[in-house]
């Protein structure tokens, strides 16, 4: 039985981590073992900027985005020397064991930091991308869907006013995931993503027909891992002669509210990661498969690449 742990939040903030991290902090709690809250990621702890969580230090965030705790992107963590550093500093505070809610590159770290100080290490994925490999489910993807969706309806909208073309760009580093799901879910026409090639050419061809026809809008959603959507909406609308506009949506994906499925999928993580990480299990990430919470091992995790469900794919070329 682990008596002190920490939690830490790293990596792009991501929608329901509050409710993740208020799970642990409660969790833990509840157990009698004490829990600390490191601010600001890896860089926080390199500065040893945390403090003792009570139940009250996480009232009042379930409903917020970002994350209470903050977070950072941090170099020096990515060295064995800061990795030691930061181990060193989690003994002088008398912190066994760490938990962590972050995405691929947090975890990365993590299984670093375990594999070299042997401190125990529990991983929650947490990032809008949902490119965690192993998990169905990333805590914060489905909002961040959610408020890509909504910038579609939008986008619609306008684009069948004037009828236009309207291309938007859309977050997931090198992963398609949330094109894909938004562009499904938004009746996109076309979603380009990073897991397929495409034909420029043979779409420009495709929109010059359907428009003649009387087509009066299309969405065309192309994930940040395919290239610039400004870009390849200026190639778009050189191509087809048709009025094209493009949208980068940005980091508002990144913020608000969590969705219902986040809190919860969030909070149920939350609780069985941080019992596991009580109980003196380690290297381990949970997460989801088919509907229900797995556990997968943090080095398999952070050493596969999570593929795009080819039912995507071609649902999405069916419907469009
Ligand atoms: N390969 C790595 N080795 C060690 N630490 C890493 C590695 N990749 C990322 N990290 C640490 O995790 C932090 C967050 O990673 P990043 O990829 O930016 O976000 P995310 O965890 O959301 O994918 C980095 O700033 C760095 O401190
Ligand atoms: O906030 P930044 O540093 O501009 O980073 C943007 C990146 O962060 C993300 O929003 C989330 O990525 P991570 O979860 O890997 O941090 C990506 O989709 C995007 O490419
Ligand atoms: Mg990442």
């Amino acid at each position: 039985m682990l008596k002190s742990i920490a939690v830490i939040t790293s990596g792009g903030d991501s929608p329901g981590m509050n409710a993740a991290a208020r799970a642990v902090v409660r969790t833990a709690l509840y157990e009698g073992v004490k829990v600390w809250g490191i601010n600001d990621g890896y860089k926080g702890l390199l500065e040893e900027n945390m403090f003792e969580m009570k139940s009250q230090s996480v009232s009042d965030i379930i409903q917020r985005g970002g994350t209470f705790l903050g977070t950072a992107r941090c170099p020096e963590f990515e060295t064995p020397e800061g990795r030691k550093k930061a181990y060193d500093i989690l003994v002088k505070k008398g912190i066994q064991g760490l938990l962590i809610i972050g995405g691929d590159g947090s975890l990365r770290g993590a299984q670093k930091l375990s594999a070299e100080q042997g401190i125990p290490i529990v991983g929650l994925p947490g990032t809008i991308d949902n490119d965690v490999w192993g998990t169905d489910y990333t805590i914060g993807s489905d909002t961040a869907a959610n408020t890509i969706v909504e910038a579609i309806n939008k986008l619609r909208d306008t684009a069948s006013a004037h009828s236009r073309i309207i291309v938007i760009e859309v977050m997931g580093r090198k992963s398609g995931w949330l094109a894909m799901v938004a562009g499904i879910s938004g009746g996109a026409e076309y979603i380009l993503v990073p897991e397929e090639t495409y034909d420029l050419d043979a779409i420009c061809d495709n929109l010059r027909t359907r428009y003649a026809r009387g087509k009066r809008s299309s969405i065309i959603v192309v994930a940040e891992g395919v290239g610039s959507g400004t870009a390849i909406g200026k190639i778009i609308g050189d191509k087809t002669g048709i009025d094209t506009r493009i949208s980068v949506l940005g980091h508002i994906q990144r913020g608000g509210s969590p969705s219902v499925e986040d809190r919860l999928k969030a909070s149920r993580l939350g609780e069985k990661a941080a019992l596991a990480l009580i109980s003196g299990l380690s290297n381990i990430v949970f997460g989801f498969q088919k509907g229900k919470i797995v556990s997968i091992d943090l080095h398999d995790a952070v050493t596969n690449i999570k593929s795009l469900d080819p039912d995507y794919l071609r649902l999405a070329k069916i419907l469009s």
